[in-house]
């Protein structure tokens, strides 16, 4: 069997993870785990971890790591067989050693993406809550407006996409993904792309990734896990 294939992908809230992760496990068959979804399916079945992370994010808290990490490893233990790709874990130097002790990284995709640029996409931003499913006005509105295309059921704008709680939200986000972007940068594995538009960006990472992906990997499609 050819080696699997393991990436992370970071960027502060409306850079794109969720919309490039789409993209990728697309394209080149990577199992896709966002570990926001994955907080939250644990938060509606009421499973122990899910139950703490509910008290944090209710409070607008990131989760401890403890708590994500426990959330998170067994999740990646299952799939040892499987090329993945994860977005939104390791938000901190904590979680990535934890992740370092499981695994070894092939790829790290940063965005960085102006604030400007961020501020105006989120403001646009509708989700429907149960699937995680994400549309903007302008960039990927669904069919029917307020509506979620597969079930027809109403979305919301998150209460921490308003452009007053981003500025907080990007400036934790810096403070805490310096150092993980620093190890990674450290590890050679760490790959930036700057600019304000994700179609731009998606064939410089689809260049990259069709150079880094054993060949058979990408016929192997997977399923994203939402
Ligand atoms: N490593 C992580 C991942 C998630 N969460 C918690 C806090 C988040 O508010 C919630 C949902 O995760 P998302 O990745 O969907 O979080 P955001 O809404 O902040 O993501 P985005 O960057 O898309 O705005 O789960 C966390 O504490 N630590
Ligand atoms: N206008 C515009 N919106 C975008 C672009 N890329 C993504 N979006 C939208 O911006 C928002 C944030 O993207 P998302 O993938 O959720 O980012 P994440 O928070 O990093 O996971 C969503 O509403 C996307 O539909 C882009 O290039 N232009």
């Amino acid at each position: 069997m050819s080696k699997l294939f393991r990436a992370v992908i970071m960027g502060p809230p409306g850079s794109g993870k969720g919309t490039i992760s789409e993209r990728i496990a697309h394209s080149f068959g990577l199992k896709h785990i966002s570990s926001g979804d994955f907080v939250r399916e644990n938060i509606s079945a009421n499973t122990e971890a899910g139950v703490l992370a509910k008290t944090y994010i209710k409070k607008g808290l990131l989760v401890p790591d403890h708590v994500m990490t426990r959330l998170l490893l067994p999740r990646l233990e299952e799939m040892t067989k499987y090329s993945w790709l994860l977005d939104g874990f390791p938000r901190t130097l904590a979680q990535a050693d934890a992740l370092n002790s499981i695994c070894d990284l092939d790829v790290v995709i940063n965005l960085n993406i102006p604030l400007e640029t961020l501020k105006e996409r989120l403001r646009h931003r509708w989700t429907h809550p149960s699937s995680g499913r994400v549309y903007n006005m302008y960039f990927n509105p669904p069919r029917i407006q307020g509506l979620d295309d597969i079930t027809g059921e109403q979305l919301i704008q998150q209460e921490d996409d308003r452009p007053e709680a981003l500025v907080a939200r990007l400036r934790h986000y810096k403070d805490i993904a310096k150092p993980v972007i620093d190890l990674y940068k450290a590890k050679s594995i760490l790959y930036t792309f700057s600019d304000t538009e994700t179609d731009r960006i998606w064939p410089n990472i689809s260049t990259l990734l069709s150079t880094k992906i054993p060949i058979g990997q990408s016929d192997a499609r997977c399923a994203s896990t939402h």
